[in-house]
């Protein structure tokens, strides 16, 4: 049998490239710049299967495209995937659940405690050569352990910053779902609570939802006013789950304690973002799944689903919204 013809349109490791060749004709892209949308077409064109991580997979490129059949992204966010698109054309659509959780959560533990001990802001201080002797009070933060974190989002990631929380920090969980989860309930004592309740009660809100229409800016203004001024607010979902103007404003005016960013509403950020010259906001490059075992495993599981569906078979992590 004819090997399909697949265009890999992000840098690989090695063994996962030797696996795609095994069972695929191959073109790849070498560069760690994103292909450029009229070489992504003219790729399209050619090929049965894409891998991808990031750039916008549209109606119009999949018009260019009469023969792809797959489109594999190595992320768990599948936002950039026109869905009807894909879903008129009988393209299948995989991602990578799962193997990123636990780094996920530990980038989310580390923007906690960085916010709450002011960790980037005192090193900058030590670094400038400002520490002088004496115990200063205004170097002071706040815990993290025995507080009470509320969880936008309890999922995959969701659940392993619950695991951390809980056993390593002993503190309380609250969450907040579309739908109530009993077994997340009796693993963490986690209790279920509205939105409102949420923001509300948390002394830590870590917002970890997928980005939808009914996610776009579900934390704009009003949901800041609801917050504690003590309150740390962490997103490592995607940028535009947040309302951003209302988050520099919460800031700004103290609505907030401080904020641990991995996302951004335009990416990447712009240099005269006001968030970028706040000593309480952690800005980070959206670098949650990015530790190289990680990506490796992200990577092999992206190669998988991309060669299983071209063989016609269920690939092991199907887009919920694809499912037939
Ligand atoms: N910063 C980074 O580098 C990374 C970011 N991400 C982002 O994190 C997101 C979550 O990943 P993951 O945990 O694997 O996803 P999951 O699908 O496992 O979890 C998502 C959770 O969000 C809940 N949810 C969905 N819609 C809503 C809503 N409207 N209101 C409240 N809760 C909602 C779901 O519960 P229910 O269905 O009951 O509502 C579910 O529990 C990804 O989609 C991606 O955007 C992921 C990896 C790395
Ligand atoms: O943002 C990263 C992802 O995997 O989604």
């Amino acid at each position: 049998m004819q090997k399909p013809q697949i265009f890999i349109a992000k840098p690989i490791p090695s063994e996962v490239r030797e696996y795609l060749e095994q069972h695929a004709t191959c073109t790849f892209w070498e560069k760690e710049t994103p292909v450029p949308r009229q070489e992504l077409r003219e790729h399209v064109a050619q090929v049965e299967g894409l891998l991808t991580a990031g750039g916008k997979i549209t109606s119009e490129l999949l018009d260019a495209a009469p023969k792809l059949r797959v489109v594999s992204t190595m992320s768990v966010g599948y936002n950039h995937f026109d869905i009807p698109a894909f879903r008129k054309r009988g393209v299948i659509g995989t991602h990578t659940p799962g193997v990123l959780n636990d780094t996920v959560a530990d980038l989310v533990m580390a923007m906690m405690l960085t916010a709450g001990r002011r960790i980037s802001e005192l090193d900058r201080y030590v670094k400038d050569g400002h520490w002088q002797r004496g115990d200063n009070e205004s170097l002071f933060g706040l815990d993290i352990h025995h507080k009470i974190l509320g969880i936008i989002g309890m999922g995959g990631i969701g659940k392993a910053v619950a695991k951390r929380a809980k056993f390593g920090f002993d503190m309380s969980i609250l969450y907040h779902n579309r739908h109530r989860n009993p077994e997340v309930e009796q693993e963490f004592c986690a209790s279920y609570c509205s939105l409102d309740e949420l923001l509300q009660q948390s002394d830590l809100i870590v917002l970890m939802t997928p980005l939808t229409e009914e996610t776009r800016h579900l934390i704009g203004a009003q949901q800041f006013a609801k917050m504690k001024k003590t309150a740390i607010f962490i997103n490592a979902s995607r940028g535009q789950t947040v309302d951003e103007q209302a988050l520099i404003q919460a800031l700004q005016t103290k609505q907030i304690y401080a904020a641990g960013l991995d996302v951004f509403e335009q990416e990447p950020v712009d240099r005269d973002n006001p968030l970028l010259s706040m000593p309480n906001v952690i800005t980070l490059p959206h670098i949650g799944s990015a530790t190289e075992t990680t990506r490796d495993q992200m990577a092999m599981l992206a190669a998988q689903n991309l060669i299983a569906a071209l063989q016609g078979l269920t690939p092991p992590n199907l887009i919920p919204e694809l499912r037939s």
